[in-house]
């Protein structure tokens, strides 16, 4: 008989069908309040999980008990409970690397548009508020020769740094939980602490993932720490600062702007106090959303579901270390 396994976000048809060619798929495109019932039911089945953007708790996944692998179409593994997989003994696959260069190229479009004012400015083109000459009320800022300081200097970290270093002749700080050897000898990267980072960099990049420890890791003291002049970019996850805080100093000045890809909460309502700042560069969640990315995304998570199913953890599992103790 075949396994069971349930896809919960919509692939193309070719990745479904390598799916299909080897287990029995219930499908759901995306889980919500009209589905959620059947897709509970599906869970007592299940031995695969595959999909995204669906929170993953330990009571939602305690209904699914023949679970043998989960494969997450992100590199960010926060929406699954991933203790709890791990007490469990569940690979959580994911797909790290393949979208280092895309969400690289997007945290840098954040970067030029905050500098810039691209979409102020772009506004004021659209709504005819365009004039006459713009003076320097409305000047940006240069990027090129700025320092840039990344806080997660990881596998994105890096690429956003390269892009300053050879691209931008940026100096790149940054602070991690370990020093980066390639990062210091590739882009002349300086390790520093996170407040002298803070204090330091024009441009104040986070790129860690979110975990307990990261949760809220810039606030209120941290943007009073940085340069009056300082551009905030969040590419991580958007629990991992303050958004009201946020909101304050960007209102406030005590920051020049802030370029944002991940929220708090997520769509970002259309009430949120941020989108009434002219000073904030707002993306939905777009990080690795090209058309090739994407299917890099998909097919590496498809392939990881059937490694993983097929008893080899040994690439892309996120817990390897942990269930390996
Ligand atoms: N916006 C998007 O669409 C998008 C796309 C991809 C990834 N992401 C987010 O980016 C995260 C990073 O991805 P990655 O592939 O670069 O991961 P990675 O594991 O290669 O890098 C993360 C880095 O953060 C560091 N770190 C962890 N905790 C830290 C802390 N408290 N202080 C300083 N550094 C800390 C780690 O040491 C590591 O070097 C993902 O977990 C995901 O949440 C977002
Ligand atoms: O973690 C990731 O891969 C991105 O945020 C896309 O979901």
């Amino acid at each position: 008989m075949k396994k069971k396994v349930i896809l919960y976000r919509d692939i193309p048809a070719e990745e479904r069908q390598r799916l299909e060619a080897q287990y029995d798929v219930t499908f759901f495109n995306n889980i919500n309040e009209d589905n959620k019932g059947a897709f509970i039911a599906a869970l007592a089945d299940a031995e695969g999980l595959i999909g995204t953007s669906t929170k993953m708790s330990s009571e939602l996944l305690s209904l699914a008990p023949k679970l043998k692998a989960a494969s997450t179409i992100s590199v960010g593994t926060d929406l699954y409970d991933l203790n709890y997989l791990t007490e469990r003994g569940i690979p959580l696959m994911h797909t790290p690397g393949v979208l280092n260069e895309t969400t690289a190229d997007t945290l840098f479009t954040l970067i030029m548009c905050a500098a810039r004012r691209a979409v102020e400015l772009s506004n004021m083109v659209r709504e005819g508020r365009w004039t006459s000459n713009i003076g320097e009320a409305l000047y940006g800022t240069d990027v090129h020769g700025k320092t840039l300081g990344i806080i997660g200097m990881g596998r994105i970290g890096y690429a956003i740094a390269k892009r300053g270093h050879f691209g931008f002749d940026m100096k790149i700080q940054y602070s991690n939980r370990n020093r980066k050897p390639d990062a210091e000898q590739d882009l002349n990267a300086t390790y520093m602490e996170m407040e002298e980072l803070l204090q330091t960099s024009d441009f104040v990049c986070v790129m860690t993932p979110l975990t307990p420890e990261t949760e809220r890791l810039i606030g209120a003291k941290e943007f009073a720490m940085m340069k009056k002049s300082a551009i905030f970019i969040n590419g991580s996850r958007g629990k991992v600062i303050d958004e009201a805080a946020l909101v304050d100093a960007l209102s406030n000045g005590t920051i020049r702007a802030a370029g944002l890809d991940v929220f708090e909460v997520e769509p970002l309502s259309g009430d949120s106090p941020l989108c009434k700042l002219d000073n904030a560069v707002l993306f939905p969640h777009i990080g690795s959303a090209t058309a090739e990315t994407r299917l890099a995304m998909i097919t590496c998570a498809v392939d990881n579901l059937i490694n993983a199913l097929n008893g080899d953890i040994s690439q892309n599992c996120a817990n390897q270390h942990l269930l390996d103790r």
